[in-house]
Parts: structure tokens; sequence; C-alpha cells
């Protein structure tokens, strides 16, 4: 076991692939009456930071790490806004870490052990992963970080039960309990859970971890395999892969082989009337290849932001709150995806401006 001495700050890492329903429950953690206060890091794929965003009570709280995936270039940052934290000690009673959907929870939850500071103010109370129980399987068959996400947990909800069959829901519980069965696992709609099945769990079996990863306290890089452009000296290849996010110009591509990410923003107003026929139309289209989209929204003769998301083809949206008076009306937007056709996109995006 973790060592779980009470002078050390718990940190809950939360994960689950692309639009599982991580930020959903970090929501739901945030608006509970627990009396507790908690920090919370965002770890972002893309540079226009949407997931700060949209947390709630996101102003004081929530720090953000967006130019890169946690395991590799922003580990500096993790290490760093977690060393911050701790001369607020007192201040709160937590950390909550929402990775990437894309990031690997084993070199995260590696840097608690490694980093001897680290390891001496902090304790990884549990990895929470949530799972989209429609999606689930088929990421399994093509998204190691996926599996990783599964294997690694201490607790597991199985998600989005509304969207899919009980015989489906059945189908995808075994296939867990196949890469994970010591996991407590939940079925929640919307991420809907007792806090305390979440928060303060002590689950977090080193043990265990090492047996389905005896390199895991080994010292320097975390292991994975990094593209070619990735400009990183790592010193060992354990066989996992990793998406790695670069900048070109303004435009952020997240890609290995195929996987990328895109976003694009406007200070002009959108049309509501032009926006939704464009982004549903995407989404028909492109949806087997857009694993995500996301979008904060500035419309015309509206006072409030507009937040829009999409797993697949699945959309959904709501306003959120209205702009405050010195705050900038950006309208964002992010595209997740593999063959994702930028130019069109963006044409598609800034057609859509009042
Ligand atoms: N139908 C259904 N939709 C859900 C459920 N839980 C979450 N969603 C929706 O799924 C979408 C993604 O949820 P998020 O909580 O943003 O997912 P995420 O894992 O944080 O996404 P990323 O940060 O992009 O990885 C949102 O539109 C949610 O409202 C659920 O149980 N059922």
């Amino acid at each position: 076991m973790a060592e779980t001495g009470s002078e050390k700050i718990p940190v809950t890492v939360l994960t689950g692939y692309l639009g599982a329903g991580k930020t959903t429950l970090l929501n739901r953690i945030l608006s509970e009456p627990h009396g507790k206060k908690y920090a919370v890091i965002v770890n972002e794929f893309g540079e226009i930071g949407i997931d700060n965003d949209l947390v709630v009570g996101a102003d004081e709280e929530v720090f953000e790490m967006n130019n890169g995936c946690i395991c590799c270039t922003v580990r500096g940052d993790l290490i760093r806004i977690i060393d911050g934290l701790m001369r607020r000690k007192g201040q709160f009673d937590g950390i909550i870490l929402e990775t990437t959907g894309l990031a690997d929870p084993a070199p995260v939850a590696q840097t608690f052990f490694v980093d001897e500071e680290m390891g001496a103010r902090t304790r990884l109370d549990a990895v929470v992963t949530v799972a989209d129980a429609k999606w689930l399987n088929d990421r399994l068959k093509d998204a190691p970080e996926a599996k990783n996400q599964i294997a690694f947990a201490d607790v597991i909800l199985l998600n989005k039960t509304d969207l899919v069959s009980a015989e489906e829901l059945n189908e995808v519980e075994a296939r867990i309990r196949g890469l994970n069965p010591y996991a407590r696992l939940y079925r929640t709609q919307k991420s809907s859970i007792a806090i305390d099945k979440v928060l303060n769990q002590g689950a977090f079996e080193l043990d265990r971890i090492l047996a389905l990863e005896p390199a895991f306290l080994e010292e320097g890089e975390p292991d994975h395999v990094c593209g070619p452009d990735c400009g990183h000296d790592h010193g060992h290849d354990h066989g996992h892969h990793h998406d790695h996010g670069h900048s070109h110009g303004g435009l952020k591509h997240y890609h290995d082989e195929e996987m990328q990410s895109v976003s694009f923003s406007t200070d002009k107003p959108l049309d509501a009337d032009k926006f939704f026929p464009w982004v549903q139309d995407v989404v028909a289209t492109d949806g087997p290849s857009i694993l995500r989209s996301k979008g904060i929204l500035s419309f015309k003769d509206d006072p409030d932001r507009f937040v829009f998301q999409g797993v697949h083809m699945i959309l959904d949206g709501d306003h959120q709150r209205p702009w405050k008076p010195d705050e900038e009306r950006l309208s964002r937007i992010v595209f997740i995806g593999r063959k994702l056709d930028t130019a069109k996109l963006e044409q598609g995006f800034l057609a859509c401006v009042a």
C-alpha cells in the first residue's frame, strides 16, 4: 500500500478516455456541499483552454497545464504547481488532477512516487477512471491509453449507462473486469456518484501496479514512445505509445500516427442559426473520425456563454453563465480525432460568424 500519513495531501487522479465524463464528475464533486476545499489541476489537450472554463468555480481554484501531455512535457509543471500548493498548506484538503483523455495514467501516478519531494508531501489516493459505456469497447480496440486507464484504475465509473442496452452494459463491464478485476466499479449516469465513493479512498496500491508494470518506480522519464518530432530525450522504451502535442503556428496539432487536435477561435459573434446546422452536419458526416468536440461560444444578441460538447456524433449544449463585463467574448472550438480536414473545419467554423 502507498503510505497514508495523515499530514500528506491526498491526490485523486481523474482519468478516462475523451468525452467519458471526467469534467462532469469533477463538477459534481466541486458542487457538493462537502465543506472541503479542493485544488484542481486540469491537463488539457489543445492550446485554447476549454476544460478550465468548464469547471465550476473555475475562477480561483483551477490550475491549467496546456502545453503537452501530462506524462511528458508538463511533468515539471505538475511538480511546480503542487509545490506551489504546498506552500498554501492548510488552505485545502486535497488535490484533484484531471488528465486529458489521451493520457496514460501510469506516468502521472509515477510522478508521486518517483519524485522525492512529491512523495514526501502528497499521497496518491486513487486513480479514478470514467469509462464511456457506449464507446469503451471500440476504444479498447484502437487506443492503448484507454486500456491503461482501465488497468490502472482503483475506482471505475461505468458511465453513460443511458446510452446502451442492459446487454451491452453487461458486455462492457465484463470487458473491464477482464482488464481489471480489482477496481471498485459503479454504474453511473452523468457521472452521478456519492463523493465518498471517489475521494479519500486510500485505494492506490503500489504492489498491484508494480505487478502490472515492473518498471514503475524506475527513475527518469516515463515509459513511452514519442513521435519523431517530439524533441525529448527518452532513455528507454517499454512499449507504451503516446500522443504528443506540438504547436504549429496558431494551431495546435496533437498527433502520433494519426490522432490530432485542431482548434479555432474568433472574437466575432457567431450566428446560432448557422452554427448548429453546420456542427450537426460535421459530426453526422465525420462523427466516426471526430472523437471529441467542444467549444465555448459567443452568439450574437446572446448575453450568455454557450457551451457545446460532442462525443462522436452525439452533441450536447447549454447556456453556461452570462459573459462577464470585462471578459473577452471569444468563441473557441476544438476537434479531436483522426484524419481531420483542418482547412474545411476552419472554413466551416468561420462561416458561422454572424
Ligand atoms: N447521455 C449521457 N451523456 C453524458 C453522460 N455523462 C456525461 N455526458 C455528456 O458527455 C459529454 C462529455 O462529458 P465530459 O464530462 O465533458 O467528458 P470528459 O471526459 O471531461 O471529456 P474530455 O475532457 O474531452 O476528455 C458531455 O456532453 C456530457 O454532458 C451520461 O451518463 N449520459
